[in-house]
C-alpha cells in the first residue's frame, strides 16, 4: 500500500477539541506527525474567508475535518436547521479552503446515520442513497451525504486524493456528558452515577431500549483514521466500526454493572427510538489489516472512572 503522507507530515486537525478531534491529535502526535490547531473563538470554521486564510497560510500536508455541530437523538430532531446549516458551512469552507490552498490531502468525518433507516443489516458503503433517512437525524445526514458528494466531486474534477469515513457511535475520554445533547453511552454514565450518588431508587431512560446500537472507542477511532490518511484513496467512503452491536437494554445493563448502581431502570418512550439498527459491515477496513483494540465494557470503566475522577475534583 502506498503512502500518501509524508513520514512527518503537518496535518491541521479541524475540531481539536472535541471528542474525535483530540483522540486523533493525540494519536497523529504519537506517530510523530506536526498537528496544527486552531481554537473555534480564533476561528469558526463557518467563515469560508477567514478559514481559506488560515490554509493558504499554514498549507498543511492534510487536513483531518472533524469539526462539527455534533449531537445526539434529541438534539438532532430539535435542532435540525443548525445541524444542517452549521455542518453545510463547515465543509463547504474547509473542503474548497483546503483545496485553494493546495492542501494535498482531507479526510471528511462522516458518520452511520447516513445511511437509510432500514438499510441491509450489516451496512455496505453501497447501500448509501438506497432508501428514506431516519427521521430523528436527516438534517444532519443530508449535510453529512452532501460532504461525501463535494469530496467525490473534488476527486472527480480536480483529482483531488480527498477520502471520507462513516464511523459507528463513538464513545471515550473528552465526550459530551450533557444530558440533553448528548449521545447514549454518556448519558447512561452520568444518570446512573448521579443516581448511584443521590440514592434514587429509579433512573429513567429514552426510548423502549429496543435499539441496536455499534459503539467504537474513540482511540480505535484514531487508529483506524491514521491508517486511512496514509493508505486509502477511493471515491467510496468507507466505514469505520467493531463489527458488533447490543441493545440499549443490554447497553444499560452494562452501564449499571460499571457504575455500581443498584436501583430499577423504567423507560420513557414518549421519547424516540430513532433508527432501529445501524451495524455497519467494515469488512473493507478489516481487509486493510485493521482491528479494534479496545473491548465495550473495559472502555466504558475507563471512560466512567476518568469522567467520574474529573467532575468529583470539580464538585466534590
Ligand atoms: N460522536 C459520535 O458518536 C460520532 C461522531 N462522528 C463525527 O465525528 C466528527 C466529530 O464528532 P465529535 O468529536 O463527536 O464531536 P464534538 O462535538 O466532540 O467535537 C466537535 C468539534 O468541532 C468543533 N466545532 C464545531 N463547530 C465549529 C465551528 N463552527 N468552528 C470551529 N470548530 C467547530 C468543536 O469546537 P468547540 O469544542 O470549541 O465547540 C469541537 O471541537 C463529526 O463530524 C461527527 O459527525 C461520526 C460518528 C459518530
Ligand atoms: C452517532 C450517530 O447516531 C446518533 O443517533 P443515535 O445513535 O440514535 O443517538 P443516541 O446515541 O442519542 O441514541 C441512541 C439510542 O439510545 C436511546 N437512549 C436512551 N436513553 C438515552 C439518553 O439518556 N440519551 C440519549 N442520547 N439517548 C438515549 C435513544 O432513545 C436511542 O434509541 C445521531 O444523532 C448522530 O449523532 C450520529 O451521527
Amino acid at each position: 500500500m502506498t503512502d500518501l503522507l509524508p513520514a512527518r507530515a503537518r496535518i491541521f486537525v479541524a475540531g481539536h477539541r472535541g471528542l474525535v478531534g483530540s483522540a486523533v491529535a493525540r494519536r497523529l502526535t504519537a506517530d510523530g506527525h506536526e498537528v496544527l490547531i486552531r481554537p473555534r473563538t480564533d476561528l469558526d470554521l463557518r467563515d469560508s474567508a477567514a478559514t481559506a486564510a488560515y490554509l493558504r497560510d499554514t498549507r498543511p500536508d492534510a487536513v483531518v475535518l472533524a469539526a462539527a455541530r455534533v449531537g445526539g437523538i434529541m438534539a438532532n430532531s430539535t435542532k435540525p436547521v443548525q445541524f444542517l446549516e452549521d455542518n453545510l458551512a463547515i465543509q463547504l469552507s474547509v473542503i474548497a479552503g483546503a483545496h485553494a490552498a493546495g492542501v494535498p490531502r482531507l479526510l471528511l468525518l462522516g458518520s452511520s446515520c447516513i445511511y437509510p433507516r432500514l438499510a441491509e443489516q450489516p451496512i455496505r458503503e453501497d447501500s448509501l442513497l438506497t432508501g428514506p433517512l431516519e427521521p430523528t437525524n436527516e438534517a444532519y445526514a443530508v449535510a453529512k451525504i452532501a460532504g461525501v458528494v463535494q469530496i467525490q466531486s473534488y476527486r472527480r474534477q480536480y483529482g483531488a486524493a480527498y477520502i471520507s469515513c462513516m464511523p459507528t457511535n463513538l464513545y471515550g475520554p473528552g465526550d459530551n456528558f450533557d444530558l440533553a445533547t448528548s449521545h447514549v453511552l454518556p448519558a447512561l454514565i452520568r444518570r446512573f452515577h448521579e443516581a448511584a450518588r443521590s440514592g434514587a431508587p429509579t433512573v429513567t431512560l429514552w426510548g423502549s431500549g429496543a435499539p441496536r446500537r455499534e459503539f467504537l472507542h474513540v482511540d480505535d477511532l484514531a487508529s483506524a483514521l491514521a491508517l486511512l490518511l496514509r493508505v486509502y484513496d477511493q471515491d467510496e467512503p468507507i466505514n469505520i466500526g467493531c463489527g458488533e452491536d447490543l441493545s440499549i437494554r443490554d447497553l444499560a445493563e452494562t452501564v449499571r454493572d460499571v457504575v455500581g448502581y443498584e436501583g430499577s431502570i423504567s423507560w420513557d418512550t414518549s421519547k424516540p427510538d430513532g433508527t432501529p439498527r445501524k451495524l455497519l459491515d467494515v469488512s473493507r477496513l478489516n481487509d486493510m489489516g485493521w482491528r479494534p483494540a479496545v473491548a465495550l465494557r473495559e472502555g466504558i470503566a475507563s471512560v466512567y472512572r476518568e469522567w467520574r475522577d474529573a467532575s468529583e475534583k470539580v464538585a466534590p
